[in-house]
């Protein structure tokens, strides 16, 4: 008999049929209270869960005695707990490398987008502000040559380093837990603290996970610690930045402007601060949103599945430790 899974994302055709290959698949919307409570034989009996964004955390885990594997259609797994996970054995699958790429260029975008204020001025084109000789009061600030601070060396930060490097001649700071040759022998970057990267780059960038040491990394007082001419671009998660302390602080004029793809709650409330602000390039968390990656996520969760269930993972598990 085939393992049963529950698959709790859409997925394009040809890899619903894969892992129908495979798994006898309940295709659900979500993993909520309601959800649990009316599929509770289903939830019961799964040994593997396909998906992404929900919470997975002990309380859900009472409610599938027979999980083995868990697979998220995401490199980021801080929606998941890892610890109650490895002690009942569950292995954690992500997508790492697939979207490394198409999120790099999603920094970009918002770098260049804040500089330029391509949003705000494209928007004053459409509503017909464009009437003769464009004035100061349309000028942006310049990106090439200027340095760009890298929170978080990982692979995403790396493909930002190499874009900002050969594409825009940026000296390039960076802060990570380790040191990262690589890094810093292809792009030159310089290794600094947290204090010196905010204090010397012009554009700080943020590649990290969100976990307990990263939760509202960037306060108040960090902010205070950056240039006024400086652009803070976020595509890691939302928590790392204390969402309230960030719009005091481009209301006062402590930075110059933000790019954002990820915040504190999500969709971003239509009511928040930041909405008003023209300072402020908002993105709906489309960091791998294109056709292509978001493909080979979904491809790559699949596979993960699979090769979890059959006892043949060779990448790709966050707590391998379960595997032995
Ligand atoms: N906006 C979006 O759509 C997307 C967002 N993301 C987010 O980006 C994150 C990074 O992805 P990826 O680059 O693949 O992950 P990696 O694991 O490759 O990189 C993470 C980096 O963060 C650093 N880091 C972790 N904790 C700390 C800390 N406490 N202090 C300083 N540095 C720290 C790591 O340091 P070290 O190298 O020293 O270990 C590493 O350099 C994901 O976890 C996810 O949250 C990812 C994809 C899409
Ligand atoms: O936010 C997206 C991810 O893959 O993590």
């Amino acid at each position: 008999m085939k393992p049963s899974v529950i698959l709790y994302k859409k997925l394009p055709d040809d890899l619903l049929t894969r892992l129908e290959n495979h798994f006898t698949v309940t295709q659900l919307d979500d993993l909520s209270p309601d959800t649990l409570k009316q599929n509770a034989q289903v939830f019961a009996n799964t040994e593997g869960i396909l998906g992404s964004s929900e919470k997975v955390d002990k309380a859900f885990l009472e409610h599938t005695p027979k999980l083995r594997a868990a697979s998220t259609v995401s490199v980021g797994y801080d929606n998941f707990d890892v610890d109650a996970l490895t002690s009942r054995g569950i292995a954690l699958m992500h997508t790492p490398t697939v979207l490394t790429e198409t999120v790099a260029d999603t920094m970009m975008t918002l770098v260049l987008a804040t500089a330029r204020r391509a949003v705000e001025v494209a928007e004053r084109v459409k509503i017909g502000e464009w009437q003769g000789s464009i004035g100061p009061d349309w000028f942006g600030i310049d990106v090439h040559h200027k340095t760009l601070g890298i929170l978080g060396m990982g692979r995403i930060g790396l493909a930002l380093a190499q874009r900002a490097h050969f594409g825009f001649n940026m000296p390039i700071l960076y802060n990570a837990r380790r040191h990262h040759q690589e890094a810093e022998e292809r792009f030159n970057a310089r290794y600094c603290d947290l204090d010196t990267l905010l204090a010397e780059s012009d554009f700080v960038c943020i590649s990290l996970p969100l976990t307990d040491e990263t939760y509202h990394l960037i306060g108040a007082e960090q902010l205070a610690k950056m240039k006024p001419s400086a652009i803070l671009i976020n595509a890691g998660r939302g928590p790392v930045i204390d969402e309230k302390a960030l719009i005091q602080a481009l209301i006062d004029g402590k930075i110059h402007a933000a790019g954002l793809d990820v915040f504190e709650q999500e969709p971003l409330p239509i009511d928040s601060p930041l909405l008003s602000l023209p300072n402020v390039v908002a993105l709906p968390h489309i960091g791998s949103a294109t056709h292509e990656t978001r493909y080979n996520m979904a491809a790559c969760a699949v596979d993960n599945l699979i090769a979890a269930l059959s006892g043949k993972v060779k990448e790709n598990c966050v707590n391998p430790q379960v595997l032995k």
